[in-house]
């Protein structure tokens, strides 16, 4: 693959509680074939893109959200993901709920992967940054239990030799953390992908819902610029049971310049040429990591937590 195609930012609209997961992989399979026909050829999902939100609820029944996750990928159900993959030589992210079985316990991970033109797993991550809270909080209008429903990431957060170059993933509020893309730009990413599932009310600071747009953009592209990376984010949007989601899908050059953006709230393309040759404008100027970096004064960046902010059932809300 060379290191000059169209990318698709495939953005989903509003998944339903009681939507099947045929229902929802044969929209995405939809956007493949249109964004095949429109030259793309890598095709970026949004984060859980298989299902509703669900973190949005807290589930006593174990058995209702295990419904939510996948213990297999590709299984009967995504496999038409990878067919059309092979079929129309594309390549993807995806972002889902991640169930497996260890040392016979589960393990709940909010992950994403790559899946290159042949079909092949070529890259996965599993969230890092979790927001929300553990407990059931009856006084939001909506919950939002990651914290709860997902464990820490345990992949860190690597690099993968994929569609032309060096890719990197994250999911959604890592995007707001400028450490997420310099790790990634460390590793010498040129292409952050990232889906997002972000409601546009806030209930802890609702004097900020009408910034969630600006700062869903601030921060990735100042990510991007800083990294000197292309970066690929894809909201699932709309209204989703009950719950506004913000929309705002787009690709972001090296420069933090939008060069494409969807427009609606529904299942739509936003679609660029990259090229990942760019990343030099940045990478080999204002941003020349080893020229001009200065590690020796960022100790306290990678100082450890202190014991009270440690991950615990008792830590308050992003
Ligand atoms: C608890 S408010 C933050 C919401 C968060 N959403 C996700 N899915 O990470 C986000 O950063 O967009």
């Amino acid at each position: 693959m060379n290191r000059q195609y169209v990318v698709a930012a495939a953005q989903l609209g509003p998944i339903a509680r009681d939507e099947s997961r045929a229902s929802t992989v044969a929209r995405m399979v939809a956007l493949m074939r249109k964004a095949k026909s429109r030259g793309a050829e890598v095709v970026v999902f949004p984060e859980l893109a298989l299902t509703t939100f669900f973190p949005r609820w807290y589930l006593e029944d174990e058995a209702e959200l295990d419904r939510f996750y996948e213990t297999a990928m590709p299984s009967d159900e995504t496999r038409p993901l990878f067919d059309a993959a092979v079929e129309l030589g594309l390549g993807f992210y995806l972002g889902y709920a991640e169930l497996v079985q260890e040392n016979g316990r589960k393990r709940r991970f909010n992950t994403s992967i790559l899946v290159d033109s042949s079909g092949e797993i070529v890259g996965k991550y599993r969230k890092i940054h979790l927001p929300g809270h553990f407990e059931h909080e009856p006084w939001r209008p909506f919950q939002h239990l990651e914290k709860r429903y997902f464990e820490h990431g345990d992949l860190g957060f690597p690099v993968h030799e994929a569609f032309g170059g060096t890719m990197g993933m994250c999911l959604c509020n890592d995007r707001r953390w400028p450490e997420t893309f310099r790790v990634l730009g460390l590793r010498g990413a040129e292409m952050v992908m990232l889906g997002y599932n972000t409601p546009l009310h806030y209930p802890l600071a609702p004097e900020h819902d009408h910034l969630q747009n600006f700062h869903n953009h601030l921060c990735m592209q100042a990510g991007a610029y800083a990294n000197g990376c292309w970066v690929v984010a894809v909201a699932k949007a709309g209204h989703e049971e009950g719950c506004d989601l913000i929309g705002g899908t787009c690709i972001i050059a090296p420069t933090g310049e939008i060069v494409a953006q969807t427009q609606g709230f529904g299942d739509e393309l936003a679609l660029a040429e990259v090229d990942l040759d760019r990343c030099k404008e940045i990478r080999e100027n204002i941003f020349n990591f080893a020229l001009h970096r200065e590690p020796e004064d960022y100790a306290p960046i990678c100082a450890p937590k202190a014991p009270q902010a440690a991950r615990s059932p008792e830590m308050s809300d992003a």
